[in-house]
């Protein structure tokens, strides 16, 4: 389902990794490993059509992608229910807010304002716009970031019964074990090495 050969990116105009190649199936997730500032949400943000790859071929199913980072993106005006519903109008899948908000444990939460959640209720709502996005290919930056354990195996369970069980893919940078059966990517072979960076330095050496 997805398919990344041969890829470089950088950030800020360096060469942050190189060469990275890999295949994710229906159904399966990958793992990133690596420690901070390896690239990561760089390669994340590559993958979802976020900023350009410096070489190398990305492929998946035309607009079936979606990225979700660190932020949880939520509107502090609107209630948790709002919330989900602004973006299923974008998707057209209004249908799926109900049974977002139940797989997410917002039920009892529908009618706050975004802006009145904790940080862990607020991740759980950025987590269950991916349950009415519809979107079959999914890059997640840290998705369990402020979760207390019950709400991490909430979102792992999600994962891997209702996304990866329903034929979706995903990809998945995290520091934390989620527990899916799922091969890993250590980035750390793959840094791109400092001559890549233009050869600035060539003339001191
Ligand atoms: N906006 C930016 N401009 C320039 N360089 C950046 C920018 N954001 C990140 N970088 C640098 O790019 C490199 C890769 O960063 P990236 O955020 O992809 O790493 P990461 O593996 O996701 O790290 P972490 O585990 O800390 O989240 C790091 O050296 C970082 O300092």
């Amino acid at each position: 389902m997805l398919r990344v050969s041969g890829l470089s990116c950088a950030r800020g105009g360096v060469p942050v990794l190189s060469d990275v190649s890999f295949e994710v199936a229906a159904g399966q997730a990958l793992i990133l490993r690596g420690p901070n500032g390896i690239g990561k949400t760089t390669l994340l943000r590559a993958l979802a059509g976020l900023q350009p790859a410096a070489s190398g071929q990305i492929a998946y199913p035309e607009d079936t992608g979606a990225y979700a980072s660190h932020a949880d993106g939520i509107k502090a005006a609107l209630t948790v229910t709002e919330n989900l519903t602004f973006w299923a109008d974008i998707h057209g899948t209004r249908d799926l807010v109900a049974a977002s908000l139940s797989k997410f444990d917002l039920v009892d939460l529908q009618d706050r304002l975004g802006g009145t959640l904790s940080a862990g209720q607020k991740r759980r709502l950025g987590l269950a716009r991916l349950g009415v996005i519809g979107r079959k290919v999914l890059f997640l930056d840290e998705p369990t970031v402020s979760l207390d354990r019950f709400s991490v195996k909430l979102f792992a369970d999600w994962l891997q019964d209702h996304h990866l069980g329903a034929g979706g893919c995903a990809v998945v940078a995290t520091h934390i074990d989620l527990g899916l059966s799922a091969p890993e990517l250590d980035l750390s072979p793959f840094k791109a090495p400092l001559d890549a960076a233009d050869g600035a330095d060539e003339a001191f050496l």
